[in-house]
């Protein structure tokens, strides 16, 4: 963990006036490699520290739609397949949102194979992070309602931008939606289940 967070602090995940700033070389190495698919979640791994930088990057807000849950997932695969790859930092490539959380849209108004589908991407979003082999890091660099603040939670550690502005919490109830028993006991209640 301590290496990993020298890397963070390496790679220059410092925050500073609020922002988490992410500086990171331009010229790419053999030892690092970028991919994305529909480029909603960027991912650049540094072969030589063992470090993967995934950044949301759905403007304006990094809404989690189908899309970008099914994206998240097969990042994850990817890196889960990488037996170079040991730890994760995942943060936002915007400046003032990690994650607005689940889109709201997804849920209103769609077909119930629509519905259902994305209810299944948001699960699968949550078993890829929670049981993930890698360290996780989230570096939450801005505004995380609702899917954010879990996705947080999903992971080991969380370290968040120094800003009075920015909020974090479970919002959802307001909208009313509730988290589903099996992620809030896993995830608020852990000692249920050691
Ligand atoms: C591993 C983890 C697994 C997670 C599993 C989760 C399952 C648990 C199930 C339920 C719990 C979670 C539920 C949710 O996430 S519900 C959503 C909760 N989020 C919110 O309530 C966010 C509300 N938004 C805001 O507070 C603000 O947008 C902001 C502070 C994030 C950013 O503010 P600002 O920069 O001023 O932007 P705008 O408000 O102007 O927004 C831009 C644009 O985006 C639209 N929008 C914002 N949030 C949502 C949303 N969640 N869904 C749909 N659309 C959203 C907003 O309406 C604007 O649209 P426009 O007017 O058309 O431009």
């Amino acid at each position: 963990m301590a290496a990993l967070l020298k890397q963070s602090a390496r790679l220059g995940l410092s925050g500073r006036h609020g922002q988490v700033f992410c500086r990171l070389p331009w010229a790419l190495s053999f030892q690092r490699y970028m991919f994305n698919a529909n480029k909603k979640i960027l991912v650049e791994m540094d072969k030589s520290t063992g470090v993967a930088l995934m950044k949301m990057a759905n403007p304006p807000v990094n809404l989690l739609n189908l899309e970008t849950l099914t994206e998240f997932a097969i990042s994850m695969e990817k890196l889960e397949l990488d037996k170079d790859c040991k730890g994760l930092i995942l943060t936002s490539s915007l400046s003032k949102v990690f994650t607005a959380g689940l889109d709201i849209m997804e849920m209103c108004g769609k077909s119930p194979e629509h519905v259902t589908e994305f209810w299944r991407a948001v699960q699968e979003m949550w078993l890829k992070l929670y049981g993930s082999n890698l360290v996780t890091i989230a570096a939450i660099n801005g505004f995380s309602p609702g899917a954010g603040c879990l996705m947080a939670l999903a992971c080991d550690y969380r370290i968040m931008a120094d800003n009075v502005k920015y909020s974090i919490g479970l919002n959802e109830t307001q909208l009313g939606i509730v988290a589903p028993f099996w992620l809030v006991t896993r995830e608020l209640r852990p000692s249920l289940f050691s």
